[in-house]
């Protein structure tokens, strides 16, 4: 059996529990009357990226947003089935959400930075949580920056006003300010549709560098980009999760011919 396949990705079939940043089981969620995900069940693998992929509509910003409980802030919207992170179901009602969404952090299409300045905008959460020491929040702000690639950028001008940083920069930043609070997992949705090429390549980089830390779920429309950042693409339609496997197997060899058709163009 062909278990070691090259940077020791594994099939997802054989993926452990102590591999496994979020299990999803059985999962259900409905807007209103319409049914959205159908009975997902699949484990993302830790320390990975994993890539999801599917056409406009079919369940993939919805799901990534069962991974911080988002979808509890739209009236209608109900779900059931588990969602497994460090152990515990998430979608219990004891769990704590804000302590919930800062282990799960979340990065969107457009940079959505604070008006404030580039070191609050970085150590915001961390002030929520009670940080006060102006060291630790230094030391705390300099690491993210690094971490995110933007620091040598913006080092002489931490307290100019975030929106004041270009595009690229705004979103780097945004990554920053998830990274403070250490998340066990990221999540990125289509986080470089809004960007130049250059800038595109310069945010893959930094997804293979940050998987070491954490590990991020990412969407995306581009199947180049999944192909070239992602270790594992799960391939969606119409809320069902359609075809799941390492991406070297998804984009050579797909098993399904509906996979075949959405990552050679020929529909979506
Ligand atoms: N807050 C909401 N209220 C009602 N329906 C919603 C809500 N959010 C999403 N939907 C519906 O749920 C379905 C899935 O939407 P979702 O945004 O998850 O798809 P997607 O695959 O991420 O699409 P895209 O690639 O266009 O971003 C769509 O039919 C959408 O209209």
């Amino acid at each position: 059996m062909l278990t070691l396949f090259k940077n020791n990705i594994k099939p997802v079939s054989e993926l452990t529990s102590e591999q496994t940043a979020v299990e999803v089981k059985d999962l259900n969620l409905w807007f209103g009357e319409k049914h959205v995900l159908k009975d997902i069940t699949m484990r993302i693998p830790e320390n990975k990226v994993t890539a999801l992929i599917g056409q406009s509509g079919c369940g993939k910003s919805t799901l990534i947003n069962c991974f911080n409980r988002l979808n509890d802030l739209y009236d209608g919207c109900s779900y059931n089935g588990e969602v497994i992170i460090d152990g515990k179901n998430i979608n219990s009602k004891k769990v704590n959400v804000s302590r919930l969404r800062a282990k799960v952090g979340m990065v969107f299409q457009r940079p959505n930075p604070f008006p404030m300045s580039i070191y609050e905008n970085v150590c915001y959460g961390l002030k929520l949580q009670g940080v006060k020491v102006r060291r630790h929040l230094d030391d705390a702000v300099e690491k993210a920056l690094r971490q995110a690639a933007l620091w040598d950028e913006v080092k002489d001008r931490l307290f100019d006003p975030a929106m004041t940083l270009s595009g690229g920069q705004q979103q780097r930043l945004v990554i920053a300010r998830a990274l403070s609070l250490k998340p066990k997992v990221l999540l990125l949705d289509e986080p470089t549709s809004a960007l130049d090429p250059l800038t595109t390549l310069f945010i893959e980089e930094l997804m293979e560098s940050l998987k070491k830390q954490c590990t991020i779920v990412i969407v995306t429309h581009n199947m180049q980009q999944a192909a070239r950042v992602s270790d594992y693409t799960a391939f969606f339609h119409q809320g069902k999760l359609v075809e799941y496997a390492d991406s070297d197997t998804l984009f050579t060899m797909p098993e399904k011919k509906q996979t075949e058709d959405y990552i050679t163009g020929r529909y979506g």
